[in-house]
């Protein structure tokens, strides 16, 4: 209610954190292929010779196909605090596992402050809620999750590419102007806490000055009573246009796709009835 997040200690095991690991590691060494997967690699080390190994790998996304990861979006001492923000028809609409690379000593490795609600096409926004679990400890050094308490009472602002002169990596949009002058918080996690947080909190994450891959695992869920919205004319139109020009290229995609398009098929119903999104 005051913040916008919060940090539940220890919810998930070392089995299960040690499942996900592996299954991560299967995907990368390309032992299993996942139909939808976005493997993203570092924008520092996109053009250099592939390695084919999880050190080339900084994120998968939609990992909604494979049951293993996918078992993260279903757990039950998850879904017990997504639903009193969801409601009883829950759907995962985004998954992602975070490997952040040790920094290349471009600042690539930073993410920066954003709302992801900016990437979402539908509303309202309180019935969407993130759960990210720290696969390992993390904290300033590997770069953690910085956020600024209460913004989620704001209202979603224009995005952009970052000016950074090291790079920033695809679809890496930030808020354009915050005040530089609000508390931020450093979540510092353990391994198996998770944090919830709403879809208009300003977030973002520092860069990784360790030697090792920096993990979390996380899920997006929406009520499935949410309604999709038109965003053309919006501060959002940017990011349905990257989109569309990206599942183009990959895809071959012709016909005109919509932000709406891309998320109806992502979506995976995990509790209740699908009844709009
Ligand atoms: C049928 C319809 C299906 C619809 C699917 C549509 C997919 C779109 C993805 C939508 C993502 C929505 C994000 C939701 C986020 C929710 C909230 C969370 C907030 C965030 O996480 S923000 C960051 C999100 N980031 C992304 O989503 C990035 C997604 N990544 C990708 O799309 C791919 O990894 C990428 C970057 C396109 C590269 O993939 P691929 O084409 O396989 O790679 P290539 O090696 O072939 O390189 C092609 C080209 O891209 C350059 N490149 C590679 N990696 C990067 C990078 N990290 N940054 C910048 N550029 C990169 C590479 O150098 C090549 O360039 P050329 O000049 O040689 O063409
Ligand atoms: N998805 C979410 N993630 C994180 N926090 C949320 C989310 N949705 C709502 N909140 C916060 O939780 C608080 C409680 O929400 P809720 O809508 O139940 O009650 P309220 O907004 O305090 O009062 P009212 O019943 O008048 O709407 C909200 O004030 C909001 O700040
Ligand atoms: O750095 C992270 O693990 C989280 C980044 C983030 O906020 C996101 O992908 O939406
Ligand atoms: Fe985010
Ligand atoms: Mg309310």
């Amino acid at each position: 209610d005051e913040n916008g997040y919060l940090v539940i200690k220890n919810l998930i095991s070392g089995e299960d954190i040690e499942r996900f690991r592996n299954e991560f590691a299967k995907i990368c060494k390309k032992e299993i292929q996942v139909p939808g997967l976005i493997i993203m690699r570092d924008v520092a080390i996109a053009k250099s010779e592939f390695v084919p190994d999880q050190k080339a790998v900084t994120k998968i996304q939609d990992f909604q196909e494979d049951e293993e990861l996918f078992r993260y979006c279903t757990m039950p001492q998850i879904l017990k605090y997504v639903e009193c923000f969801t409601g009883p028809n829950i759907m995962a609409m985004h998954t992602m596992l975070i490997n952040k690379p040790p920094d290349s000593g471009k600042k690539s490795s930073r993410h920066p402050m954003h709302q992801d609600l900016h990437y979402f096409p539908f509303r309202p926004a309180d019935l969407i809620v993130c759960a990210w679990t720290a696969m390992e400890q993390i904290d300033r050094s590997n770069g953690c999750l910085v956020v600024l308490p209460g913004t989620h009472k704001g209202s979603l602002k224009q995005h952009d590419y970052p000016d950074w002169e090291g790079g920033v990596n695809k679809m890496y949009h930030g808020v354009r102007d915050y005040n530089k002058n609000l508390p931020r918080v450093h979540l510092v996690m353990e391994k198996g806490d998770t944090v919830f947080f709403h879809p208009l909190l300003i977030h973002g994450s520092g860069m990784n000055r360790t030697q090792g891959f920096r993990k979390a695992i996380s899920c997006h869920y929406a009520s499935a009573d949410c309604h999709y919205i038109e965003v053309k004319g919006t501060s959002q139109e940017n990011i349905e246009k990257e989109v569309a020009e990206i599942a183009q290229k990959k895809y071959g995609v012709s016909t005109p796709i919509t932000l709406k398009d891309t998320w109806m098929i992502r979506g995976r119903l995990v509790k209740g009835e699908r009844t709009n999104l």
